[in-house]
């Protein structure tokens, strides 16, 4: 009997093994970090070429330590601890090592890099691989030009009045919630949802339109699917344990299900879409841009149907807790700063009225107020919404980096959360402080190289955000539509600490939700 069990015993810890190994990321190194004698540990860290970055000892010698932090949703926040302590080069793995200096950043992340993204981003999505995920610099430049048509400004200017319904919708739930406790992270998730849902799949999400706002299911799918990819990177044994239990527990199947839930709708509103419009009906959304893009020359290949769903299912992950925790941070630092809430309001009500529709300001007529400018800018410096390492490659043949050789293959990241914050370059920088990016002296700073290099919320080179036009239109757009009707301030409840950022790639309040209150503005105040 006692044999039996300890056979089965050791069959689980073989199987955990081996699934863990199979479909962990950093394939080779874990493997022979998980075989590692303490001996070898020891010349590990005496004998590697990175021995001489400073780091926390347990980074030295293996990455779990760091997979346990980010599964924790706390990665950003201790590598920026890591950076305060330790300077602008930082070991935070065996072979992996944070930057936060311009220089790193200006080689890493230019137009012409030779670093490649790193093997963690082919776990983001499924084949076939969409841009986001495509390592392959021929594969992902093709992709990049077959795409970047729909985001240019022309193309964005033609989805505004898609964009500005949904505002409406956005602010008609506002109005009726005035006064009262609103999660505005919610409200702006269900508005970015439903932008890239209308831009992308010919229809919204649908979340604006019930009196009680509540996520669709396709929204708490895509949660799923972060915490989904996280296990499977990072903890596969206990993946494989849920994917024993699915049909025993109806919960943990529906759990799983979130990512074949998000594909077969994915494929269903592009279907119906075609249905509906054809692949060439001249709508004015992002979808029918993509489709009736040609290629230029003849070593790019037009994507299939396949391909271009998964860029659909990309943009609309793409697009949406991006822009959503971008406004909420700004509505919250808003909230925090009356004063630069009432200096933006006197700012937009000087729009002169045919720039107005109804009450929505026209996009063209928020092109040159610089505190809107401002307020955005120092929102993203602050918070952004992607604030985590943007992990890429050093190429064959190894580089030298801040005054070390770094060897091929290493794992190299700069995040923007930890650059942004640089005391040199944005004083006070815990501060919500839009002045520095319009006082004169301070606009002349901005100009300086290293600021421009240390601001990255969209990213910098090839790689860098293609939403990037999209997004600014969004939060132009919303941000005035808001602050033009509204006064906001925090409700009971919503504390420092509740807003605190925990991230898995993209940042979130620790509570999940911002409660503030919106009031009227009274209309002479316009
Ligand atoms: C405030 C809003 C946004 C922020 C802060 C943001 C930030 C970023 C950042 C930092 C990257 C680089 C990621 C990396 O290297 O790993 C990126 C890439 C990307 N973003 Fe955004 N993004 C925003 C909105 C959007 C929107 C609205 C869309 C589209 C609907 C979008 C689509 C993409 C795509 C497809 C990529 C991959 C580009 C490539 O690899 O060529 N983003 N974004």
């Amino acid at each position: 009997m006692l044999v039996i069990v300890a056979t089965g015993l050791l069959a689980a810890v073989f199987f955990w093994q081996v699934s863990t190994l199979k479909k962990s990321v950093v394939h080779e190194s874990q493997i022979l970090e998980a075989l590692l004698t303490p001996k070898q540990i020891f010349s590990k860290v005496l004998f590697s070429p990175l021995r001489k970055i400073p780091g926390p000892f347990i980074a030295k010698i293996t990455s779990k330590w760091l997979t346990m932090v980010d599964m924790a949703g706390d990665r950003t926040s201790a590598i920026h601890k890591l950076h305060q302590k330790y300077g602008s080069t930082v070991r935070i793995g065996p072979r992996e090592i944070s930057y936060s200096n311009a220089e790193v950043i200006n080689e890493i992340y230019s137009q012409q890099t030779p670093y490649m993204k790193a093997p963690i981003y082919e776990t983001f999505s499924l084949p076939p691989i969409g841009i986001f995920s495509l390592r392959d610099k021929t594969e992902h430049s093709q992709r990049r030009r077959l795409l970047s048509h729909a985001f240019s400004q022309a193309s964005l200017l033609g989805t505004e009045p898609l964009i500005k319904d949904l505002v409406g919708k956005l602010i008609a739930h506002i109005e009726r919630g005035r006064g009262r406790p609103l999660d505005a992270l919610l409200l702006f998730r269900l508005v970015s949802f439903d932008i890239v849902g209308e831009l992308f799949l010919g229809q919204s999400f649908g979340g604006l339109d019930l009196d009680a706002p509540k996520p669709p299911q396709f929204l708490k799918d895509m949660d799923y699917q972060f915490i989904l990819s996280g296990l499977e990177a990072n903890l596969p044994g206990l993946h494989w344990i849920l994917a024993l239990l699915r049909t025993r527990i109806p919960s943990v199947d529906h759990f799983l299900g979130a990512r074949h839930r998000i594909h077969e709708y994915g494929e269903y509103a592009f279907n119906q879409y075609i249905e509906q419009h054809g692949r060439n009906s001249g709508r004015k959304d992002l979808l029918t841009k993509i489709l009736t893009t040609k290629s230029n020359d003849s070593t790019t290949m037009m994507m299939t149907d396949r391909e271009t769903c998964a860029e659909v299912g990309n943009m609309v992950f793409a697009g949406t807790d991006t822009t959503s925790t971008t406004l909420t941070y700004l509505f919250y630092e808003l909230a925090r700063n009356p004063s630069w809430q009432t200096r933006l309001r006197t700012e937009l009500a000087r729009i002169p009225h045919d720039s107005l529709d109804g009450q929505l300001p026209n996009y063209t007529s928020l092109s040159d107020l610089p505190i809107l400018d401002a307020v955005i800018n120092e929102a993203l410096r602050l918070h952004p919404a992607a604030p985590a390492s943007l992990q890429r490659v050093v190429p064959p043949g190894g580089k030298v980096l801040n005054g070390t050789f770094v060897p091929e293959g290493t794992v190299v990241s700069a995040q923007c959360y930890t650059t942004q914050r640089d005391p040199v370059a944005f004083p006070d920088p815990e501060m919500f402080l839009p002045s520095r990016w319009m006082d004169t002296d301070l606009e002349k700073k901005t100009k300086e190289p290293s600021v421009t290099s240390l601001f990255m919320p969209f990213s910098h080179g090839t790689r860098a955000c293609i939403g990037k036009n999209l997004a600014m239109m969004e939060l132009k757009l919303i941000t005035a539509s808001v602050v033009r009707r509204f006064k906001v301030e925090i409700a009971p409840g919503n504390t420092e600490d509740s807003m605190l950022m925990k991230d898995h790639f993209l940042a979130i309040p620790k509570s999940g939700k911002c409660d503030l209150i919106f009031r009227d503005v009274s209309d002479y105040q316009l």
